[in-house]
């Protein structure tokens, strides 16, 4: 069976990229959200970019952001994939893959059972999913809050294309996290800081073992 995947998103320091490299880590996330303690400016994410070694994909996170600002990111920074975690209609979705030639991963929010469907339509247009806690009403984050939801609700379920858990996750609960829905990728931002923002390189290198770890283990759902 392949490796567990594991993205680290929010990394805005050199030493950060250099510590998810070296923990072996496939995918670092950059956050162009101006609300998020975790955002960078272009020029912040072009020279990190710059610094990640081949095999460590560099993903965009936007929210519902406009063709302008998605323009200025791809002209400046080069990227591996583009990580939708607003609104984005399936219709969005299509336009993006076209427009811009790169993989796209779109999050959806999970909190029940109801939210499940929406994970089946974005399936079939998008190249990866990110299925994630769904952020309470009012956050200022849609993302990046720290919460898991019940992972039970995606036990046996599977999609016609990767995907990624998220929410909440941390060194401490990801091997759980993946016995009990089978994820062979996961996805963390909140869970390896030591403040909103500030990514922790031994959280980090933590997070990685761990997923690692369970990743040998056959996933046997303890219910
Ligand atoms: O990290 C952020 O600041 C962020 C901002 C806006 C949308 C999404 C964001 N992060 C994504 O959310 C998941 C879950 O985060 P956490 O591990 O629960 O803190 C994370 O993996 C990011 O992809």
């Amino acid at each position: 069976m392949d490796d567990i995947r594991v993205k680290i998103c929010g990394l805005k320091r050199p030493e950060e990229v250099a510590a998810a490299a070296g923990a072996g880590v496939r995918y670092i996330g950059l956050v162009f959200f101006p609300r998020s303690p975790r955002a960078v400016s272009l020029g912040q994410a072009r020279s990190l970019a710059l610094e990640a070694p081949v095999g460590l994909a560099k993903v965009a996170l936007v929210v519902d952001a406009e063709d302008a600002l998605l323009d200025q990111i791809v002209e400046t920074v080069p990227l591996d994939m583009l990580q939708l975690h607003g609104r984005e209609s399936v219709e969005r979705v299509v336009e993006l893959r076209a427009r811009y030639g790169l993989p796209v991963m779109k999050a959806v929010g999970v909190a029940s059972e109801e939210d499940l469907p929406a994970l089946q339509e974005y399936a079939r247009v998008a190249d990866q999913l990110l299925v994630d806690a769904k952020a309470p009403k009012g956050s200022v984050l849609p993302g990046g809050n720290g919460l898991s939801f019940d992972w039970r609700l995606l036990a046996g379920r599977r999609w016609p294309c990767p995907w990624m858990l998220a929410g909440g996750l941390t060194p401490d609960n990801v091997g759980q996290a993946i016995a009990l829905t089978g994820a062979r990728q996961v996805d963390v931002s909140s869970g390896v800081e030591s403040a909103p923002g500030v990514k922790d390189l031994d959280k980090i290198a933590a997070f990685a073992s761990a997923a690692a770890a369970a990743g040998t283990v056959d996933a046997v759902p303890r219910l």
